[in-house]
């Protein structure tokens, strides 16, 4: 959590705005050449970076100030972090350069295994607390290392994952950074929704799960079409709250947010969004992963064995990138998870399976 004051963060933030202090660490150069991919074993595919005239744009533009919504158990802020041609832009980039999934898992619903169809494209990056990647995004061959002894992970440490954890590639690395200077928080997990229409969403859920440690703090940042936010109050029925998140802006949950509330994004006809356009919206999700488990249930629940689907501008839609080598459901985890395994963590799949059975 930030040991800032709000009064620290505020006066940060206007002296940064007054003297037009660059936001990004290492300011682009105009006339340099467009950086490479991100290339890493883990990912399916070389991961574009950001145009460099993006890069610029994201580098000059100061954020408009924070709003906080005053509600009962509830620490909110939100601003136009991007403004919104930058933030179609970045949009656009990110949903041609990153590897989605369409996930599907099993779970058991009155002691009958029921699969679930993930409503949304999601994909992860990071690596919780105990370990981290050598070098930065612009090395492919970056290791997985310990947290304490700075040495390579026990072989075994992620065995229960689905895949091999995914170091954050430069296009998020960049945004990462961005908000936290903002927020004054560090992230180690980017989480990546893509809504491609009105009708793909996310069910009431919390993101209360043990492995991101008490009042975990979670910056949200829209990117596309407009989509309504709801919120309810798991105890006081009366208290709800609506917010239409728009192209560029940023959301941070803080405190006893999780604890007491839930979200959703819901499903919406066309016809019913007024403001939605072709397209579709990106949410991307930056968290702090404290314990082990976290990293085998975030790659279990938005990426999983499944196929890789990737932006085909020619088609204007999400196509699948790789063929179907394995079936898309997660038989193969199940087999693989130890349930007396400290990585296999039954707190976070039953918190992760009760935003499933409303999906
Ligand atoms: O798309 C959003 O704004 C919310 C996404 C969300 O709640 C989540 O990924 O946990
Ligand atoms: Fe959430």
């Amino acid at each position: 959590m930030s040991k800032r004051t709000i009064t620290s963060f505020f006066a940060s933030r206007l002296a940064d705005t007054a003297s037009k202090k660059p936001r990004l660490d290492s300011p682009p150069d105009a006339d340099a050449p467009p950086s490479p991919p991100t290339t890493h074993p883990s990912y399916p595919h070389p991961i574009a970076a950001l145009p460099t005239s993006l890069l610029t744009l994201l580098d000059t533009s100061p954020p408009p100030a924070p709003h906080t919504i005053t509600k009962p158990d509830l620490s909110i802020t939100h601003y136009h972090f991007f403004p919104p041609p930058t933030a179609r832009q970045l949009f656009l980039s990110l949903r041609s350069s990153l590897p989605f999934y369409r996930v599907t898992y099993t779970i058991k619903r009155d002691s009958l295994d029921t699969t679930v169809r993930t409503p949304r494209y999601t994909t992860v990056f990071g690596v919780d607390a105990n370990s981290y990647f050598s070098g930065d995004s612009s090395h492919d061959a970056r290791a997985l290392l310990d947290s304490k002894t700075h040495k390579a992970v026990p072989g075994d440490r992620y065995r229960n994952c689905v895949c091999p954890p995914r170091p954050i590639p430069g296009c998020l690395e960049v945004l990462k950074n961005l908000v936290e200077r903002e927020t004054g928080e560090t992230f180690n997990f980017v989480l990546v929704n893509y809504y491609a229409s009105p009708s793909d969403s996310i069910a009431y859920h919390s993101d209360d799960e043990a492995f991101l440690g008490p009042n975990p703090t979670i910056a949200s940042l829209s990117l596309g079409a407009t989509r309504d936010f709801l919120m309810k109050h798991k105890e006081d029925k009366a208290q709800t709250l609506k917010l239409a998140l728009t192209n560029g802006e940023l959301l941070v949950m803080k405190g006893a947010t999780q604890r007491k509330w839930l979200h959703s994004i819901p499903k919406r006809t066309a016809t019913a969004t007024g403001t939605w356009h072709s397209g579709g919206r990106i949410n991307i999700t930056f968290r702090n992963g404290r314990m082990l488990p976290c990293t085998a249930n975030y790659y279990r629940y938005n990426v999983n064995t499944g196929p890789v689907y990737r932006w085909d501008s020619a088609r204007d839609e999400m196509a699948l990138h790789s063929p179907l080598t394995s079936a898309n459901t997660d038989t193969a985890v199940s087999t693989a998870s130890n349930p007396t395994d400290p990585n296999t963590s039954t707190i976070a799949s039953t918190d992760k399976c009760k935003k499933a059975e409303a999906e």
